[in-house]
């Protein structure tokens, strides 16, 4: 037999688990729930209304389980092979890599530096690349950074590649091995202190710059501008002009247009004037974007990207590719439950199995064309590649609508359909398409680019593209293709979490809901479902607040909402805790999890769910009915989470807080009324209300601790207040309805 030659092999394979066990355990815990439900329906004349509630919620606890077990089902296990692609060809296609960032002082301009220099320094031929970053912020600071950091990148990215250094973004590289590694050459050395120093002096030339603006005349635009209303200021910052394959990549600084009267639709806005301006410069057929804060922490990402494009039997299999979103400097225990390692895990390759990922945002690269719109099998005709009609939808540039029919027609002939003139020859068409009123009457941000009308234009705009057929592709290479912050400390977690809540849920109202996707579009049945289980998250904040009050409105009117401890039925709601959290604990065993990850994670999902959830759907509602706009807080990222109290909860005097300290307080309350009753004998409630009880506290510990606690670590006076007003409000009411 011969042996196989390189280009037979595949460049990429998906495997699917065998996971007989763990499906078997959700079909019980299915079979369970519906057993609980039957019990509670044939019993319901014998209870009041505790009982019918009960039913409510754990009817929906169920649909959301079979959506679960629907998403879970099929996990994958991808794998790329850079270096056979490396065999295979040496003619890559070219990539546009895209940073946004909107606020220098919620995103420090030295996190988007970092994440700009591990761009540059990629495995991927120089030429073939070009870094454009988004600045909202029209900050001096950001842009001054840059023009320092590319200085500092041509001795970065030869260093890098000449000792194929691992980790290309300077901040981790140097925190990670502050002293060289022993055993390294003298010429090692050398080169090594000289990057250290380097990195340092720039550090120091952006602290300095971030204290007192610099001054020199390129940067005569900035001074006195209103972040809110300015022209377009683009600037190329370097230009690898020879176009040399081991040179630096082109590296371009935008901030467009603000007008106040104009809405700029936040990061949806951004990427599309991304795409626009590099639409007119470099027009690669590839795109990656990345959040200012997620660096390459793996320097074959855009290799193993193309191992899914150029691999794929069928172009329609890989519309777009994604990476999971991981974190850096991750606690193991995970006390905010935010590392989302798990939802990655289990849920996230689940999604994998069965049209692909949903787009995060970050970490992901998009086929131009897809993002222009076209479907999988659409044939362009030739009335459609007419200027006049590719102007009425892309707006009116004749450059950018010859550069966009450049690429419809392109076919898979990839490599043909980048420009190639000078960057510098296309400043001024750059900057008409960069202004605030370009949009305006076309298809951007409608039926192409990225959506508007919502916070979460990733899921919205991943929805589009996979309801008209497309399917993404899931790439876990080891390490970790992107690291990004993830936020700590409750507020900004909260607000988070509720940005996310609220735009999810909207867009299940909107025309691209995957409810329509499926019934009218090509969205396949069981992702429909995977969206939903996300976008739903808002209204399971109703269901879980009132299950959680439940058992404490049982001690509260000494009455019960489960079977007593010696009925036989208690069996089934007993079993379902216990296997149910067995179930959830061998996910984390099985991902070399730490059990306290696991109760973490327990803890602040249900946190979450409660609060910030909760205020997901009020402003989801307010805004459908019209009565408020759309708001995208930025997160905040942290430099240094090497403080001693990192992993601690924090409060502030948000509103955010108040449904959970007075869920905590009913629940105490309950709990003092209960045992006054219990002295008194004659209960109803015994001891399933009890154990609820319990794990009720147990969630809301990190609230509990905050009553006790000072300064950002305790809830504020005010909060308490508030909260204990609803408390005895939420009493009377309970005692009141008691008594009908
Ligand atoms: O007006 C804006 C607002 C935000 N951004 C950028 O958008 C990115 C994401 O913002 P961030 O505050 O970090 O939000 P996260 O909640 O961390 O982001 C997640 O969720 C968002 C949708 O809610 C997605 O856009 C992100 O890609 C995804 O990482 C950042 O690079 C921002 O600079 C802009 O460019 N312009
Ligand atoms: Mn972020």
């Amino acid at each position: 037999m011969a042996p196989k030659t390189p280009s037979s092999l595949p460049l990429y394979e998906v495997k699917y688990r065998k996971n007989i066990i763990s499906r078997g355990i959700e079909l019980f815990i299915l079979f369970l729930l519906f057993s609980l439900l039957a019990y509670r329906f044939l019993s319901l004349k014998y209870h009041g209304f505790q009982w019918v509630l009960a039913l409510i919620c754990e009817s929906w606890f169920t649909f959301i389980w079979i959506l679960t077990i629907s998403t879970k089902w099929s996990q994958v296990e991808p794998k790329t092979y850079p270096l056979r692609l490396l065999e295979r060809t040496s003619e890559f296609p070219a990539v546009d890599m895209f940073v946004t960032t909107a606020d220098p002082g919620l995103e420090p301009p030295l996190i988007t530096v970092n994440t700009v220099l591990s761009l540059l320094a990629v495995d991927y031929p120089a030429n073939k690349l070009a870094c454009y970053v988004s600045d909202d912020g029209a900050s001096i600071v950001t842009y001054y950074s840059l023009v320092e950091a590319s200085k500092f990148a041509k001795l970065w990215v030869p260093f890098c590649k000449k000792y194929n250094i691992s980790l290309r973004a300077p901040f981790r590289y140097f925190s990670s091995s502050s002293s060289p590694p022993q055993d390294s050459s003298q010429e090692f050395l050398q080169d090594w202190k000289r990057m250290k120093d380097g990195y340092k002096h720039l550090c120091e030339k952006i602290e300095d710059a971030s204290s007192q603006e610099p001054e020199t005349c390129d940067f005569a635009v900035f001074p006195n501008l209103d972040r809110k209303n300015h022209p377009t200021i683009i600037k190329v910052i370097w230009e690898n002009k020879e176009g040399l394959a081991d040179g630096l990549p082109h590296l371009v600084y935008i901030s467009r247009e603000k007008r106040p009267k104009h809405p700029h639709h936040f990061k949806a806005g951004a990427m599309n004037v991304l795409t626009r301006v590099s639409g007119v410069m470099t027009n690669a057929p590839f795109m990656l974007n990345v959040d200012c804060d997620m660096y390459a922490n793996n320097p074959q990402v855009v290799l193993h990207a193309m191992c899914y494009f150029l691999g794929a039997k069928d172009e329609k299999d890989c519309g777009f590719v994604q990476f999971p979103q991981y974190f850096y400097d991750g606690l193991k225990e995970d006390p905010y439950g935010n590392q989302l390692r798990i939802l990655h895990e289990y849920l996230g390759r689940g999604i994998s199995g069965i049209q692909g990922p949903f787009y995060q945002g970050t970490g992901c690269f998009h086929r131009r064309k897809v993002i222009y719109g076209l479907s999988p099998d659409d044939k362009i005709t030739a009335g459609e590649m007419k200027d006049e009609y590719l102007q009425k939808i892309f707006g009116k540039s004749e450059k950018l609508s010859a550069s966009v029919a450049k690429t419809l027609s392109g076919g898979s002939n990839i490599i043909e359909q980048v420009n190639s003139d000078s960057l510098s020859s296309s400043i001024e068409i750059a900057h008409q398409v960069a202004s605030c009123g370009y949009d305006f009457g076309t298809g951007w941000g409608q039926k192409l680019g990225w959506l508007y009308g919502t916070a979460t234009e990733d899921i919205l705009t991943g929805l589009f593209i996979q309801g008209r057929g497309w399917r993404s592709a899931y790439c876990t290479p080891d390490p970790p293709a992107f690291l990004g912050c993830t936020p700590s400390g409750g507020p900004a977690i909260m607000i988070q979490q509720k940005r996310w809540a609220t735009g999810l849920f909207g867009i299940i109202f909107s025309s691209k809901s995957p409810i329509i996707g499926t019934l009218f579009g090509k969205l396949q049945l069981r992702q429909c479902m995977a969206y939903l289980y996300v976008q739903l998250w808002a209204l399971r904040s109703i269901f879980e607040v009132c299950y959680a009050i439940l058992p404490a409105y049982c001690l509260i009117t000494n009455s019960r909402f489960l079977p007593k401890a010696n009925e036989s039925s208690m069996v089934i709601p007993a079993s379902i805790f216990i296997i149910y959290n067995l179930y959830g604990l061998s996910e984390y065993v099985r991902a070399n999890e730490p059990i306290e990850a696991w109760l973490n994670n327990q803890r602040m999902w249900r946190v979450n769910a409660m609060t910030a959830w909760l205020f997901g759907i009020l402003s989801a509602t307010t805004k459908l009915l019209g009565l408020s706009e759309i708001a995208f807080e930025v997160t905040k990222k942290d430099q240094d989470n090497t403080n001693s109290n990192f992993g601690r909860f924090t409060f502030d005097d948000s509103p955010i807080f108040v449904p959970g300290t007075a869920i905590l307080l009913l629940t105490l309350s309950s709990l003092f009324i209960g045992v006054l009753d219990f002295k008194k004998g004659n209960l109803e409630w015994g001891l399933g209300e009890v154990i609820c009880i319990m794990w009720v506290l147990f969630i809301f510990w990190p609230f509990l601790k905050g009553f006790f606690a000072k300064g950002k670590y305790g809830i504020p006076i005010s909060t308490i207040l508030k909260s204990g007003a609803l408390t005895l409000l939420l009493v009377h009411i309970f005692k009141f309805t008691d008594k009908l």
